[in-house]
């Protein structure tokens, strides 16, 4: 659901950098918003936008040469360390806020440790050409060029561990790493923690389509992609075409409030989330559409402009999802109006330092909707321990 002339479109106006390539057009006139985080959300959105042109340059150019195995075996690319180079050397350099208190803290899913050793270099002389050539094809930084040890140190500038105090940026530089790889969605994600609190979350999504991805959503003939969703606390959430093709619009979720209507998301790998379990819970609340399966955070971007009802999140035993990970989709989600919270009904806790601890999942959708939702996925939760219970019993 999108709405024109709002406030939060006068935060856009400002946040957008003034001969950004991608940025938004239109809104002249419009007020300025009196969000406290403008600054904050400016250079958000201007680390993402040139974070997604390196992601989409490699995206477009993508060689098997270029991925590598981490000890987790998930494919990693010069794009996720790119993008998290490039969020950081942005942040460090252009945040008035991080600039005056002399400190900069930032929690980011990558570290420069692979990158270090011999069979690394390789690599690290492409991510700084990368680097190098998106700076100079944005146009916006003046002549400016990377060393080496300067793409290490601003990768490695994401090794803060959080925590309930201070300011923290979170990064995800790129979300979706198998979807990028795919050629399918991924994100660059970005979030600002303040006293273990989400303040700000921008998150680039450059093959999200402009047009609704719902099963209710309008007919539309346009195939135009990439959009950026941003939010920052009690200003709303807003989105625009990366390419500025589209003005800014500001955001809310789908007001739907009978569940049988609800189309809902996960994602679209099947070992990131118990399918099973969200096919219970769907079978519960009466929703008939198919699931809307994509990779990253464009799920919570397509919640937040209501493509989508719920998105449900149930990692399996034993995984430990990271802040990172929701940090900017959750703030766009809850300033577009939704709610976000665990199996117990609890807000998510992003104080706790680099893990988020949860009851089972993860679970968004509009405040119609929380309690018949919650109450679904307790009683889907319970079956699934009875049926695990009578299966072992039956063993005995
Ligand atoms: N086993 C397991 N269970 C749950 N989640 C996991 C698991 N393994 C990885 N991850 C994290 O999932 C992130 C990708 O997000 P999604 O699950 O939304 O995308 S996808 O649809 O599955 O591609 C992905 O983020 P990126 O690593 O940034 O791609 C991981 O942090
Ligand atoms: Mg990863
Ligand atoms: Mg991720
Ligand atoms: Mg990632």
């Amino acid at each position: 659901m999108v709405n024109e002339n709002t406030a939060q479109e006068g935060a856009l106006k400002f946040a957008v950098a003034p001969n950004s390539k991608m940025r938004s057009s239109g809104h002249e006139g419009v007020p300025s918003s009196a969000s406290s985080y403008k600054d904050d959300l400016a250079v958000a959105i201007r680390a993402v936008n040139l974070a997604s042109q390196l992601c989409q340059a490699v995206q477009r150019n993508l060689l098997s040469k270029e991925t590598q195995s981490k000890a987790d075996k998930s494919p990693v690319t010069v794009a996720d360390y790119g993008s998290q180079a490039l969020v950081s050397w942005v942040l460090q350099r252009e945040s008035p806020v991080d600039r005056a208190a002399g400190s900069f803290s930032m929690v980011a899913e990558e570290d420069s440790e692979d990158l270090r050793t011999e069979d690394g270099l390789p690599m690290l002389e492409r991510i700084t050409q990368l680097v190098n050539e998106t700076i100079a094809a944005d146009g916006t930084f003046g002549p400016v060029t990377l060393s080496k040890d300067d793409v290490l140190t601003a990768i490695d500038g994401g090794s803060s561990p959080g925590g309930p105090e201070g300011r923290h940026w979170v990064l995800d530089p790129i979300d979706g790493t198998r979807g990028f790889v795919r050629g399918d969605q991924y994100a660059v994600a970005l979030g600002l923690l303040e006293n273990g609190e989400v303040v700000v979350g921008v998150l680039g999504c450059p093959n999200l389509p402009l047009a609704s991805i719902g099963p209710n959503g309008p007919v539309s003939s346009d195939n135009s992609v990439g959009c950026l969703f941003a939010a920052s606390k009690g200003a709303g959430t807003i989105t625009h075409a990366m390419d500025g093709s589209r003005p800014a619009q500001r955001v809310f979720v789908s007001e739907v409030s009978d569940s049988k209507w609800a189309a809902f998301c996960e994602s679209y790998e099947a070992a990131h989330s118990r399918q099973d379990l969200t096919a219970n819970i769907a079978r519960i609340l009466g929703v008939s559409a198919p699931p809307i399966r994509i990779d990253s955070q464009c799920k919570y971007g397509a919640m937040a402009r209501g493509d989508a009802v719920i998105y449900l999140r149930f990692p399996h035993a034993g995984y430990r999802e990271k802040i990172w990970d929701h940090a900017a989709g959750s703030i766009v989600i809850t300033e577009a109006g939704g709610e976000v919270f665990d199996a117990a009904g609890k807000p998510l806790d992003f104080s706790k330092g680099r893990f988020l601890d949860l009851e089972h999942g993860i679970i968004a959708t509009n405040s119609h909707l929380k309690d018949a939702v919650l109450a679904a996925v307790q009683t889907a939760i319970k079956e699934q321990q009875n049926v695990t219970k009578g299966e072992s019993s039956s063993h005995l």
